[in-house]
């Protein structure tokens, strides 16, 4: 933890958004994040932008994952954590009580590190959500089921059999199949807490594909430890470091010409 004393957490720089020019899909304001009576989350505010990829890096425990969680209430589910602040998604603090956390959801999905396909069929992992959301027809859930695996670029490995078990893909087919599930509540934001790090490279490497071809459509809000992934994926990037957002900006210039010395000590491999 010595690191941790090493930089000022004042010394940030936030780039600003042409707000006429540029929708923000998803934004937090002075956002904290208590585990019992410790802060991991020191009022991070930042903006991100409809249609783009956002990648968040930064050393282990600098509180990229617990900054994710709370983009879409997850951290509800650890009773010790604690957030305050806002959370402004199309106009509605999505942290006010008043939120159902269910339906809210449907619109910011989640993928997690590891692939977790439930124990049934191909089909069934991705029409199980939408059945329970009352969606009955064979017809409109096939339809969704096909979009959904060709957006994940599953489709054309799985067409044939979509009776075999989730369970039975390798993790780059499952962790497709897991973004194939998000996708197919046609969220609005895709939040991914490193998808492809319990993958080989050749999955990984299919895991970004999938990822850039999904901008178009959805917000990516995503946490790598891999900086050649942010870099190759990301175009906005915002380098965490103990529990603040310490620089945001344009990927390129995050790697190529940070503004903060902490970010430029990072990037160029001075601590991690
Ligand atoms: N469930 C929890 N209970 C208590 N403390 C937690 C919990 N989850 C995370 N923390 C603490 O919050 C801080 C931030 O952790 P977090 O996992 O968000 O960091 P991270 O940057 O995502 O790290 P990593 O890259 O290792 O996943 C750390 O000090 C961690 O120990």
């Amino acid at each position: 933890m010595q690191e941790l004393e090493k930089y000022s957490l004042d010394d940030t720089y936030i780039r600003p958004f042409d707000r006429d020019k540029q929708e923000i899909a998803i934004e937090t304001k002075d956002v904290h994040v208590f585990y019992g009576d410790s802060e991991a989350i020191h009022g991070v505010s930042l903006p991100f932008e409809r249609y783009k990829i956002t990648a968040l890096i930064g050393s282990s425990g600098s509180g990229k994952s617990t900054y994710l969680r709370s983009l879409n209430r997850m951290n509800d589910n650890i009773e010790s954590a604690r957030v305050t602040g806002k959370i402004m998604y199309r106009n509605i603090d999505i942290n006010s009580d008043a939120v159902d956390v269910y339906e809210m959801r449907k619109h910011i999905g989640m993928v997690f590190q590891r692939p977790n396909p439930f124990a049934k069929s191909i089909y069934d992992n991705i029409a199980f959500a939408l059945r329970r959301f009352g969606l009955k027809d064979k017809k409109k859930l096939d339809e969704i089921v096909e979009t959904s695996l060709k957006q994940a670029a599953l489709w054309d490995q799985v067409k044939d059999d979509l009776n075999q078990s989730g369970m039975s893909l390798s993790g780059g087919q499952a962790q497709r199949l897991c973004i194939a599930r998000a996708i197919a509540m046609k969220p609005d934001i895709l939040l991914l807490d490193e998808p492809a790090s319990a993958l080989d490279p050749i999955s990984t490497s299919a895991v970004e594909d999938t990822l850039l071809a999904l901008k178009d459509k959805y917000t990516i809000i995503i946490v790598t430890h891999n900086m050649q992934q942010a870099a190759r994926i990301s175009d906005y990037t915002a380098f965490f470091y103990s529990g603040a957002a310490l620089e945001y900006d344009e990927t390129r210039k995050i790697f190529t010409r940070p503004k903060i010395k902490a970010t430029n000590d990072y990037v160029s491999g001075h601590f991690g």
